[in-house]
């Protein structure tokens, strides 16, 4: 079974077109949380391009009034700024992911080894009994990145799922993806480390996805949960999704 953590980037990306308060934020967030998602997922983008500072503070109240139970996790880069906020917003989840400020999304997981000695520093600093933090890891990176990024301390690895996603026109190459992705699965498990995923997760890629990569615990996922929303909405989209998953 892996838990949704529903991501509302793009959300706060649609809201922003105007300056209005809707889409709401935390009104979406109630809707996937009444519907069963475990958690919400945010990437607050130092250009504040979807989700603003301002909503992360929002969600943790929701969250703190209304769903003590559900998870908050906040991805990003560990500028000064992004751990300042983490610590004082103290959600149950960190991922930490090495973007550029000027990318337009993620697209890389970390160099485990040559970032070794700064990611166990992050992780030290803001990692607390009831806070795990997870590592955006590149889908090949196999036995020796698992090992150095359990050597940083860190919990888990966020498995990117970016190429696989990628691959919705070509079987082939999915499979490939696939089997890269269920090789470091393999060796994150063996070394003891939670597995996480995420990045272009659809209801069609994640049946096989499912199937071939083991010990998946949470996948976070946005862009595509939030195109079948506007579809079908978004109380029978998570549904689907935890279907998929394996949630219900
Ligand atoms: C870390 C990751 O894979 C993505 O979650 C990322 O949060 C997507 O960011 P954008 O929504 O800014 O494309
Ligand atoms: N960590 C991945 C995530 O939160 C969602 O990414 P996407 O589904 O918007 O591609």
């Amino acid at each position: 079974m892996t838990k949704l953590s529903v991501n509302l980037n793009a959300v706060a990306q649609l809201r922003n077109r105007r300056n209005l308060p809707w889409p709401s934020v935390t009104g979406i967030a109630r809707l996937v949380l009444d519907a069963g998602a475990s958690g919400v997922t945010v990437h607050p983008r130092p250009d504040e391009r979807h989700i603003r500072r301002t909503d992360v503070f929002d969600l943790k109240e929701l969250l703190v009034a209304e769903y003590p139970q559900a998870e908050f996790n906040i991805e990003g880069y560990p500028s000064e700024d992004f751990l300042k906020l983490v610590e004082t917003v103290d959600p149950e989840q960190v991922t930490l992911v090495p973007d550029d400020p000027a990318q337009a999304t993620s697209d890389h997981g970390w160099d485990f080894t040559g970032k070794g000695n700064f990611l166990t520093s992050i992780v030290q600093r803001i990692r607390t009994p009831h806070r795990r933090i997870s590592l955006f890891a590149d889908p090949d990176a196999g036995e020796a990145g698992v090992a150095a990024a359990k050597a940083t301390g860190a919990d888990r690895i966020e498995l990117y799922t970016g190429p696989y996603g990628g691959c919705f026109d070509s079987p082939e190459r999915a499979e490939q993806e696939l089997a890269t992705l269920a090789e470091t699965a393999h060796a994150a498990i063996a070394a003891g480390l939670g597995l996480n995923a995420g990045h272009d997760l659809t209801l069609v890629n994640l049946p096989a996805f499912q199937a071939k990569v083991p010990g998946v615990l949470e996948a976070s996922i946005g862009h595509g949960i939030t195109a079948d929303a506007l579809l079908i909405g978004f109380p029978e989209a998570v549904r689907r999704y935890r279907e998929a998953l394996g949630d219900i």
